[in-house]
C-alpha cells in the first residue's frame, strides 16, 4: 500500500497548470491570476485632503493663532487648481491646490468672516500646522507600475477592491478545473422529493462535492450518479472525455466487494493506474488514473467521510496545482485529546478547534470518527492529520491541522 506522500507525488507529477484566459474582474471573485498585475496609476493618483477643512502653504511651519484670508474652495472631483496665495476651503479627497502643502481639520480652526452665502472669508488657527499634516501624498499606496498581485493569488473582496481602484478591467487567470463527479450505486436516490424505498439511500456524496470543488476554484460540469455496472461507468467516463473534464472524481465501487468495478473498468479503458489503496484511515481504497488523452481520474472510496477526506487531502491539492497555486502551508495546533492511531497508517480525524488565553491553538479529535458518520462533520472545525509513524499522541503534542474545507480558513474562536 502506498503511503500519502508517495501518492500525493504521483498525483502532482500529472496535475499541470491549466492555461490562462482573461476574465473580467467583475466575474473575477475566486479566480486565481495567471500572470502578476502591474498598476497602471499611481494610488493615491493625485496628492489630496485627508480632511475637511482649509488647505495652506506651511513650508515653514504656521503658528497657531495666525490668520489667513481665504480665496477659494476645492471639493472632491474638482481639477487641477492655481491657488495664488492664502487659504483654501477643502473637502476630504479633494486634489490640492497647487501650491498648498498642509491641510487643517475645520474644527481646528475659527470663522472670522463669511460672505452672506456662508462661503468663509477669513480664518484664525487653533493649533499650528506644518507641511504635509492632513495631505496624502500620490502613489505612497501604490506606485505607478508597481506590481501589486503576484501570479497564485486568489482574487477576493479585498484584491478586487484593489483592481477596483487602479481601474483594470480585466485580468489574466488560470483556467478552472473541469471536474465532473460521478457517483455510484443503485441505491442512490438523487431526488430529496423522491421517497425513499426498502435499501435506498439519499446521495450525499454528490451535493457534498460539488459544493466543495466550487470552494476549491472548480468548475463542476456535471454531478451524476450510474448504477452498478462498469458499463455505465465507461459511458460517464467517455462523456467527460467528450467535456473537455481535467479531472473526474467519482465516488464509490472502489474497494472488494463483487459490485466494484471501477478497477477494471478503467483497466479496460486503458487507464493508467497511478495507485489504488493508500495507507490512511478514512478512505483508504482511493483509485488515480490517467486516460490516454485525459482527464485524471480519482475515484474515492463512497463511504461519506472517505469521499471528505478524500476530497480535502487528495483532490484539492490537485487543483492547487491546475491553479497553479502550490503547496497549501500546513498550520498547527497544541492535541488536546491524546490518540492511538494504528501504526503506519495516516489518519484524517474531524476536530473542533479553539485558542487559549495566549492565543493558541488548541484541537479536540471528537469522540465519533467512524466513517459513515455525516452529523459530527457538520459540528467540526477542521481536520487534525497525525501521519503514519505518530505513535501514541499524549495531550500537548503539537500537530498538523486544517480547515474543513479548502479554500476556507481556520475558524479561531476562542475557548468558552
Ligand atoms: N472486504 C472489505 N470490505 C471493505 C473494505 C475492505 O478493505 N475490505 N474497505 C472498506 C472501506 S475502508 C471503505 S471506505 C468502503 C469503500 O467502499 P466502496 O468505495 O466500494 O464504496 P461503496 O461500497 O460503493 O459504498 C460505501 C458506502 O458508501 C455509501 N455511498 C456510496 N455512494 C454514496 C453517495 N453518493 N452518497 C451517500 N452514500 C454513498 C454506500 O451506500 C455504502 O454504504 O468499503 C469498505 N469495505
Ligand atoms: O476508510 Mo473507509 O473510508 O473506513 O470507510
Amino acid at each position: 500500500m502506498i503511503r500519502y506522500g508517495d501518492a500525493i507525488a504521483r498525483l502532482l507529477a500529472v496535475a499541470a497548470r491549466l492555461p490562462a484566459e482573461r476574465c473580467a474582474v467583475r466575474d473575477a471573485q475566486g479566480r486565481v491570476l495567471a500572470a502578476p498585475v502591474c498598476s497602471p496609476i499611481a494610488l493615491p493618483s493625485f496628492d489630496h485632503a485627508a480632511m475637511d477643512g482649509y488647505a495652506l502653504a506651511a513650508p515653514e511651519p504656521l503658528e497657531a493663532g495666525s490668520e489667513h484670508a481665504v480665496h477659494g474652495s476645492q471639493a472632491a472631483g474638482d481639477a487641477a487648481r492655481r491657488a495664488d496665495g492664502g487659504a483654501w476651503e477643502i473637502m476630504t479627497g479633494a486634489r490640492m491646490p497647487d501650491d498648498l502643502d498642509a491641510v487643517i481639520a475645520v474644527e481646528r480652526t475659527e470663522l472670522l468672516e463669511s460672505a452672506p452665502d456662508g462661503t468663509p472669508l477669513r480664518i484664525r488657527l487653533r493649533d499650528e500646522l506644518s507641511e504635509g499634516q492632513n495631505v496624502r501624498h500620490a502613489g505612497v499606496d501604490v506606485a505607478h507600475g508597481a506590481a501589486v498581485l503576484d501570479t497564485g493569488t486568489s482574487l477576493q473582496p479585498a484584491q478586487l477592491m484593489l483592481l477596483a481602484a487602479i481601474g483594470v478591467a480585466e485580468v489574466e487567470v488560470v483556467r478552472r478545473p473541469r471536474v465532473m463527479v460521478i457517483g455510484t450505486g443503485k441505491e442512490l436516490v438523487v431526488d430529496p422529493r423522491q421517497s425513499l424505498v426498502d435499501g435506498q439511500i439519499y446521495s450525499s456524496n454528490g451535493p457534498y462535492l460539488a459544493a466543495a470543488l466550487a470552494l476549491a476554484g472548480a468548475q463542476v460540469l456535471s454531478c451524476e450518479v450510474v448504477d452498478d455496472t462498469a458499463i455505465t461507468y465507461a459511458d460517464a467516463l467517455r462523456r467527460a472525455q467528450q467535456a473537455g473534464a481535467d479531472l473526474v472524481v467519482s465516488t464509490g465501487a472502489v474497494s472488494m466487494g463483487r459490485y466494484d468495478f471501477v478497477p477494471d473498468a478503467l483497466r479496460r479503458l486503458g487507464a493508467n493506474e497511478l495507485f489504488h489503496k493508500v495507507a490512511m484511515r478514512p478512505g483508504k481504497p482511493l483509485l488515480a488514473a490517467t486516460l490516454p488523452e485525459g482527464p485524471l481520474v480519482m475515484a474515492l472510496p463512497g463511504t461519506p467521510m472517505a469521499v471528505a477526506a478524500g476530497m480535502r487531502f487528495f483532490v484539492a491539492p490537485v487543483l492547487r496545482a491546475m491553479l497553479g497555486q502550490g503547496d497549501e502551508p500546513p498550520p498547527h495546533a497544541v492535541l488536546d485529546t491524546p490518540q492511538q492511531p494504528k501504526a503506519g497508517l495516516r489518519h484524517f480525524l474531524r476536530a473542533t478547534f479553539a485558542l487559549d488565553a495566549d492565543g493558541r491553538l488548541h484541537a479536540r479529535v471528537m469522540s465519533q470518527q467512524q466513517p459513515f458518520r455525516i452529523l459530527p462533520f457538520t459540528q467540526a472545525d477542521g481536520w487534525v492529520v497525525l501521519d503514519e509513524d505518530a505513535g501514541d499522541c499524549a495531550a500537548g503534542r503539537i500537530v498538523q491541522v486544517a480547515s474543513l474545507d479548502a479554500g476556507t480558513a481556520l475558524p479561531l474562536h476562542p475557548f468558552h
